[in-house]
């Protein structure tokens, strides 16, 4: 029997239950949200990205965002599905040519993320998009970098945020997010 279900379209399916947490990892006190359960299975990473496709198609984005590395992972397929650009924020010494870096905390530990100057033309909407928002450090250090390169960032996207952490009171454009815990 045909369904009227879309591909990527399962109004059910519970994402949680394919999200393991870890304890202890990468640091002792750390509750780990490991997204590779999510991603090795076909169905859930679909209705995923369907989700996040619909969530944030409304911005109208010129290109997506993806930080590394797991981001990477939310954005490209979005960009596909969505028929924008995608661009790479990346850790030290990854981009060739000309750079721009900002130096910023996360919930774990200290990085820097560089964008190559040329990766935006001026005023192209850019939405950024990570899988999981702690603290707040990587993405509102993302958004800062991408408008240093003249993007007008109109929203951040992430699959996963730690409501407990507070770090949507770091980011000053609006932000979706797909699941969340209050640890
Ligand atoms: O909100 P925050 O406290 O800044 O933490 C969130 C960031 O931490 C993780 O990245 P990580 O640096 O571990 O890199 P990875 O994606 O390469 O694993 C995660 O993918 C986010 O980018
Ligand atoms: N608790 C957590 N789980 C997975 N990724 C993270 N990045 C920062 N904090 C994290």
């Amino acid at each position: 029997m045909l369904s009227s279900t879309k591909p990527g379209e399962q109004p059910e399916l519970d994402l949680k239950k394919y999200i393991r947490e870890v304890p202890d990892f990468p640091k002792p006190g750390i509750l780990f949200y490991d997204i590779s359960t999510l991603l090795r299975n076909a169905d859930a990473w679909q209705v995923a990205t369907a989700r996040l496709a619909r969530a944030i198609a409304p911005w109208q984005p010129d290109l997506l965002a993806g930080i590394e590395s797991r981001g990477f992972l939310t954005a490209a397929p979005l960009a596909q599905r969505l028929g924008c650009g995608f661009v790479m924020l990346r850790k030290p010494g990854k981009l060739p040519g000309d750079t721009v870096s900002l130096s910023y905390g996360l919930e774990y530990g200290q990085d820097t993320l560089h964008i190559q100057s040329d990766a935006i033309k001026p005023g192209q909407r850019v939405v950024v998009l990570d899988d999981l928002l702690a603290t707040g450090g990587t993405l509102a250090a993302s958004v800062q970098l991408l408008r240093k390169v003249g993007a007008n960032v109109v929203g951040a996207s992430v699959m996963i945020e730690l409501t407990a952490l507070g770090g949507r009171d770091k980011l000053d454009t609006p932000l979706h997010s797909l699941i969340q815990y209050a640890e």
